[in-house]
């Protein structure tokens, strides 16, 4: 899978990346959204695969986004016939967010970016559109943190396995009126905190390697979200659990759903009995091959955002995989027409 579809896939992340850079500072967080799904399945739509859409945009609606169940890749174009064998061809699920961090890129904050994950079809947690309470650590913490410990216990915990006081841990947290009593106890436990307003996928990932200075994400976000950082942490052996939060009274946004019990209705109907399960990384992207990848929009920890210059872009991609064990850093130079100079600093 990391052969056949491993650039490609860059060059889908790249090109939303792009598209949606455009769009950095303007405002207009819907249009930044708009430009980068239409990137994505552009370039997707030309890949020698079958791929699905498990994590998406939501339902199909009139609205021209990446819904969930759409049907991606050469196959899905009108004269497939002509173009592919479909029998031939691999089945790939994928979890998209064309621009994770739209308000980051509308308003020219840090951390935006076009991220996915594939895996062999099933191998992705198809997971509603509800919230997840979070736990990422790094490694060295993998299954030894829990997600149903206390904030207070995983900081010991923490300071255990990465042989540092809890003084010099820094924590996470998205900055909600939810999480007031967790960034409280964070604190009080002699930890750090790093508030952030969106974007908990790159957060989850700096938990993944060492020198970040982010030793673990808590708090609740979106469930999708929480897919695609579980697949980027099970390619690197880190720490990722997760739990859907389906009572809106714990969420506060009241951007899910009617009631509790409604909610919990619509997981049953979903599959999903245990509306509590408490899920791994291993669980949420359980395919034996996994790939995550994400493109920089705008400047985060880890990645460089898009940068433009007269006649082309320069992006910088982080790729995940399962398969080869590798993160590899891609640094591309797009060059628009004739090309021309192209300068590297
Ligand atoms: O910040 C986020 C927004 O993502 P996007 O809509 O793709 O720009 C995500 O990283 C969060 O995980 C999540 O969507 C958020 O916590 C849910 O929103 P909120 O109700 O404001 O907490
Ligand atoms: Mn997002
Ligand atoms: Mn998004």
């Amino acid at each position: 899978m990391e052969n056949s579809l491993g650039l490609e896939i860059i060059e889908v992340v790249e090109q939303a990346a792009i598209a949606s850079a455009r769009l950095m500072g303007k405002g207009d967080k819907n249009e930044a959204d708009r430009v980068a799904v239409e990137a994505m399945r552009e370039r997707m739509n030309k890949i020698y695969m079958r791929g699905r859409i498990v994590i998406g945009e939501g339902e199909r609606d009139d609205a021209p986004m990446l819904y969930i169940g759409e049907e991606v890749g050469i196959c899905s174009q009108p004269n497939a016939a002509e173009l592919c064998s479909i029998d031939e061809l691999l089945e790939i699920d994928i979890a998209v967010d064309p621009c994770e961090g739209t308000n980051l890129c509308a308003y020219g904050q840090p951390g935006s970016m076009a991220v996915l994950a594939i895996s062999e079809k099933g191998g992705l947690f198809a997971a509603p559109d509800f919230y997840m309470k979070k736990l990422a650590a790094p490694p060295a913490a993998k299954g030894k943190v829990d997600i149903n410990k206390s904030a207070t216990e995983n900081l010991k915990i923490l300071s255990q396995c990465l042989d540092r006081s809890i003084e010099e841990l820094v924590v996470v947290v998205m900055k909600r009126e939810r999480h007031n009593e967790l960034i409280a106890e964070i604190r009080a436990a002699g930890a750090r905190v790093a508030l952030i307003s969106d974007g908990d996928v790159g957060a989850a990932i700096n938990c993944g390697f060492a020198g970040t200075g982010i030793h673990a994400l808590m708090g609740i976000g979106a469930a999708p979200e929480g897919v695609i950082s579980a697949a980027a942490l099970r390619c690197m052996d880190a720490h990722f659990q997760g739990q859907l939060i389906y009572d809106p009274a714990i969420v506060k946004t009241g951007l899910i759903g009617e009631s509790k019990e409604a909610n919990i209705a619509r997981l049953l109907e979903m599959g999903i009995t245990d509306p509590d399960k408490v899920y791994t990384a291993e669980e949420l992207a359980c395919g034996e091959n996994v790939l995550f990848a994400g493109t920089g929009i705008t400047s985060g920890n880890i990645m460089d955002g898009v940068r433009f210059f007269k006649g082309g872009a320069r992006t910088h991609t982080l790729v995940i995989s399962s398969q080869s064990k590798t993160a590899r850093f891609v640094d591309t130079i797009h060059m628009n027409g004739k090309g021309g100079t192209i300068a590297l600093k």
